[in-house]
This record gives structure tokens, C-alpha cells and sequence, in this order.
């Protein structure tokens, strides 16, 4: 569904991404997790068409990037990190202003920015104006109306950042049942719960280079089953096993204490680059 080849973006002042190489599956929920700087806005920026790649070939559904613009972005739909809806407008006219962009007929869209509403649990509010929602609703109307006009590909950039735990719960709920109609979906995101939760397979993104691609299981594997994490002076040392008898024998043979934990995928970035998603 989304496949990028050598794919090099270089601003006057930052080369934001180097030779990335990776593929997405029809139907997959991919993501791509990374500290602030790493590249990730860029990479969906490139993808949905609103900024030009230096170097390299993007495919998407089908359709090289570059070639046949139209067509290129009717298969994507985009939830952009900062909310772009218009405050001085209802639900509904920003979303029906959308569909004619989209040059959806009437009575097509209509029908579709009712059920859409539905779907993200909004339609009671169809004639608020935005400037009177929460960021939770302002999220999943951005949502509602990067669908409308049925993309193939759904593309959130950092779609729960601001919200609270119980936001970020519910909107996570969403985009598992957009991937469950059909949808495949790519996310950015630096929050390690949301890859680990959401994502069939995630890249880790340092520096404008992916570190390592893999299904979330696989990448926490890699360290080991059970994580202690040691307080010492002025930093926190982790120690990796792979059965918790192993780690409670290490910490009844040693004075420090310890807290035992399950290993998340913070530990892989960690391990990988030496630094915090942050
Ligand atoms: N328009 C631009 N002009 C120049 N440099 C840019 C531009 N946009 C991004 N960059 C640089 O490219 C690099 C990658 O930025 P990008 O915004 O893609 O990272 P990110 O992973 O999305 O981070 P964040 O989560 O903070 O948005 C950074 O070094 C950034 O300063």
C-alpha cells in the first residue's frame, strides 16, 4: 500500500531524513515512533503531497508520488498534528467545505458527513462551532474529515498529543476500528504507549534514519522479558533478564533498590540509540 525507496529530504539547514527504505501493508496500522526532530511530520508531509521530497520514490496504493497528483492524494486522507478546523464554523461546514474540495456530490456528501459523524461519536454535535469543542472532539472531527471522502490510507501525525489519559483511550479506540473497516494507517507518534498499543509493526525513527523496523513483541524481545531499573547517584541503570527469577535472584544478592518491571518498548529505543523518546 505505501512503499518508500531511498527516500532523503534536505532542508537549507537539516538533512531530515536519510535513505529510508520501508513498506506497508494493505490494511496494517504502521508507526513510526521518534523524539521531536526526528523526522516524522516531514516523512507524512512528504507522503500526503505537502512538501517535495529531495530524493528517492514514494508509491502509494498504486500511484508514484509525483505522477498524477490528483489521484496521488485522493488516497490519502491526513489528521495533521495542530488543529486546522475552522473555529468560526459548525462541525458541519467545516466538513462539508472539505467535501466540496473533494468535489463529493450533494447528496454523497451529505450522507457521508452524517455517517462519519456517527462513527466518531459526534453527530450531536453536527451544529457546534468548533471553538466551542474540547481538543478531544476537535481531534476526532479532524478525523471525521480526513475520511470523508474514503481514503485508502489514513495519515495521523501525533494524534492524541495535549489530550488526557482517558482522551488519548477513546481516540485510540477509534483508530483501531478505522484499521478494522479496512483502512491502513499510518501514524507518527513519541508517545511509546501509543506505538506499543496501536501498531502492528513500528520504525524507529532517530536523526532522520530508521533504527530498526518490527511488530512491537518483537522489538520488546529483543531485551528481554523482565526490566529492573536501579536508582544510582544521578542517573537510572536498567538491568534486562529474561525470566523474573532471574531478576528478583539479582536483587536478593545486591543492597540497591530496585523496582521490577515489565520490558516496554522504550527499553528498544533506549538500547538502540542510547536516548529517550522524548
Ligand atoms: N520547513 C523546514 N525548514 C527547515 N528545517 C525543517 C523544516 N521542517 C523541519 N525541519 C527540520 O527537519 C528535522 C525534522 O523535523 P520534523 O518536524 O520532521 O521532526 P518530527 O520528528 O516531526 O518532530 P516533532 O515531533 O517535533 O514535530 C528537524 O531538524 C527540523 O528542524
Amino acid at each position: 500500500m505505501i512503499q518508500i525507496q531511498h527516500l532523503n529530504k534536505t532542508y537549507k539547514s537539516a538533512h531530515a531524513l536519510k535513505d529510508v527504505n520501508l513498506q506497508v501493508d494493505k490494511g496494517e496500522l504502521f508507526a513510526f515512533l521518534g523524539p521531536n526532530g526526528a523526522g516524522k511530520t516531514t516523512t507524512i508531509r512528504i507522503l500526503t503531497g505537502l512538501t517535495r521530497l529531495s530524493s528517492g520514490t514514494v508509491r502509494l496504493n498504486g500511484f508514484d508520488l509525483g505522477d498524477r497528483e490528483i489521484e496521488t492524494r485522493r488516497q490519502c486522507g491526513l489528521v495533521p498534528q495542530s488543529i486546522n478546523l475552522d473555529r468560526e464554523l459548525s462541525v458541519f461546514e467545516n466538513l462539508n467545505i472539505h467535501g466540496k474540495l473533494f468535489r463529493m456530490n450533494k447528496q454523497k456528501r451529505l450522507r457521508r458527513i452524517e455517517e462519519l459523524l456517527d462513527y466518531v461519536e459526534m453527530g450531536d454535535r453536527k451544529g457546534t462551532l468548533v471553538k466551542n469543542l474540547s481538543g478531544g472532539m476537535k481531534r476526532r472531527v479532524m478525523i471525521a474529515r480526513a475520511l470523508l471522502h474514503s481514503p485508502a490510507i489514513l495519515f495521523l501525525d501525533e494524534p492524541t498529543v495535549g489530550l488526557d489519559a482517558g482522551m488519548r483511550r477513546k481516540i485510540w479506540a477509534l483508530i483501531k476500528k478505522i484499521q478494522q473497516h479496512g483502512t491502513t494507517v499510518f501514524l507518527t507518534t513519541h508517545y511509546i504507549e501509543e506505538a506499543q498499543f496501536l501498531a502492528d509493526r513500528v520504525a524507529f525513527l532517530d536523526r532522520g534514519t530508521v533504527v530498526v523496523l518490527d511488530t512491537p513483541v518483537n522489538l520488546m524481545n529483543r531485551q528481554g522479558t523482565w526490566a529492573l531499573d536501579c536508582l544510582k547517584e544521578d542517573d537510572m541503570e536498567t538491568l534486562y533478564f529474561n525470566d523474573r527469577k532471574e531478576a528478583n535472584d539479582h536483587i536478593a544478592a545486591h543492597k540497591d533498590s530496585f523496582t521490577l518491571r515489565r520490558v516496554n518498548l522504550e527499553d528498544s529505543f533506549l538500547a538502540l540509540t542510547g536516548k529517550k523518546v522524548k
